[in-house]
């Protein structure tokens, strides 16, 4: 693959989705069997297959008493009660002419059995005989193999295991699965000026990064702008990462080694530069098996970046789609009069029944400003010399968490 220079975000993202994925050398080869209950956030290596049919058995969705059909319909209300069957029960003796059972919700229907009254329904006369009120419309019984059929595919490989996914495998009746390994992230912050007192990247984007599905991101010490130190320091970082991350040195100041240096080492650049605020210097490099991400230095940069690039190489490295943009209606008017297109954290909220993104009163693009994220869950995506009035539709990238305010 070879460079390109100065593009746009969709092309970039384009090239990403374009990189051979790890499946052959490491998804498929390392895949591993986790038990279930430690599966979450786990990509799936192998599709899940229902092991039995669900429900198992016919079962009443109610607490109730059983009863022959034909006995109601020959308008009989009152019968003896000649049972109870509990959900734990494997059998129960048949439903006999005349007479009912009590039954829990979960239970299974016995032979003789088609409807389910619930206690609600029914007045109990002692302990031993009931008279029915009235028959529902609805039989609350859950037909064997109405939910899934053995055999059936509940989740294809590559799915995202979250708690959802985790409850439909269990219940699929398997009590491990088979999944990717983690991809390993190792976080590089790199700057002469940066230390612990100052550092914001480093704990934005190990946050971040390790909210991701299937990620093990591993933060590696502060260096400053040294070549010989860069040099040293990703050369151990190659051993150990599936995807390095980088934050600061990517620009073109007489201290910005990082690119240079990762070129001398063998790294092939695939993208240099987008025509983009925030994040304009974003290089992407591949070296070897092992793909490389510089983020630009600057705090709202190295997010917007991290979110947008990063994020959708860890999603083409785990076999996923790169980030994909969703439509909102626009509250209040934006326009770009530069020359790259503009990214702005934006508010989302639903009125109405309509997504609707809030840019807020200031959008002025500042790399420096964190505070530009204030209860925000997209990027505003604004093209340059684009005029957008409120109530357009607009197109944004989500935030690695979207939340509605
Ligand atoms: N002559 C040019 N200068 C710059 C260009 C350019 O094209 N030509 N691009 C500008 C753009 S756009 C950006 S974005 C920045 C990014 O530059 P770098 O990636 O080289 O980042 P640094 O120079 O190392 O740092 C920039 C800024 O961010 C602060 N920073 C860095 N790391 C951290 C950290 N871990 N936590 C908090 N803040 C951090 C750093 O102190 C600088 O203030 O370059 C422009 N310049
Ligand atoms: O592209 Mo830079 O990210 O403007 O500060």
């Amino acid at each position: 693959m070879s460079q390109h220079s100065d593009i746009h975000a969709e092309e970039a993202l384009e090239i990403i989705r374009q990189i051979p994925h790890s499946e052959e050398h490491t998804a498929k080869r390392f895949a591993l069997e986790v038990p279930v209950d430690e599966s979450v956030n786990r990509v799936l290596a192998e599709d899940v297959k229902a092991q039995a049919d669900s429900p198992r058995r016919d079962n009443s969705a109610m607490d109730g008493f059983v009863f022959r059909k034909d006995d109601l319909d020959r308008g009989i209300r009152r019968f003896p009660v000649s049972g109870e069957v509990r959900p734990e029960l494997e059998t129960h003796p048949p439903i006999r002419s005349g007479h009912c059972a009590r039954i829990l919700t979960g239970a299974m229907i016995p032979e003789g059995g088609d409807v389910v009254i619930p206690v609600e329904q029914v007045d109990e006369i002692g302990e031993k005989e009931i008279e029915i009120r009235q028959i529902p419309q609805k039989n609350p019984v859950r037909k064997k193999g109405e939910g899934f059929k053995k055999g059936d595919v509940l989740l294809k490989e590559g799915a995202v295991i979250r708690p959802y996914e985790m409850g439909m495998i269990i219940e699929a009746g398997l009590h491990r699965c088979r999944v990717r390994p983690h991809l390993r992230i190792g976080l590089q912050v790199t700057g002469s000026e940066i230390s612990e007192e100052n550092n914001s990247n480093g704990p934005v984007l190990q946050s971040l990064m390790s909210s991701w599905p299937s990620t093990q991101v591993e933060v590696h010490p502060v260096i400053p702008d040294n070549p010989d130190r860069l040099k040293m320091r990703l050369r151990s970082l190659k051993d150990t990462s599936d995807l390095i991350v980088t934050t600061g040195g990517i620009s073109a100041g007489k201290y910005d080694h990082l690119f240079d240096t990762l070129t001398e080492l063998g790294a092939r650049p695939l993208i240099r530069k987008i025509r983009q605020k925030p994040g304009k210097p974003l290089t992407i490099f591949i070296w070897d098996e092992t793909v490389v991400c510089c983020l630009p230095g600057n705090p709202v940069s190295a997010v917007f970046t991290a979110e947008v690039y990063a994020r959708s190489l860890a999603r083409r490295l785990l076999g996923q789609e790169p980030v994909r943009p969703f439509r909102a209606k626009l509250c209040s008017e934006v326009s770009n009069n530069g020359g790259r297109t503009l990214f702005l954290p934006v508010r989302l909220d639903v009125d109405n029944g309509t997504l609707r993104a809030d840019p807020g009163g200031d959008t002025r693009m500042r790399s420096h400003l964190l505070q530009l994220y204030r209860g925000c869950s997209s990027y505003l995506i604004v093209p340059p010399d684009a005029y957008h009035e409120p109530g357009n539709y607009v197109t944004c990238y989500p935030f690695s968490k979207i939340e509605m305010l």
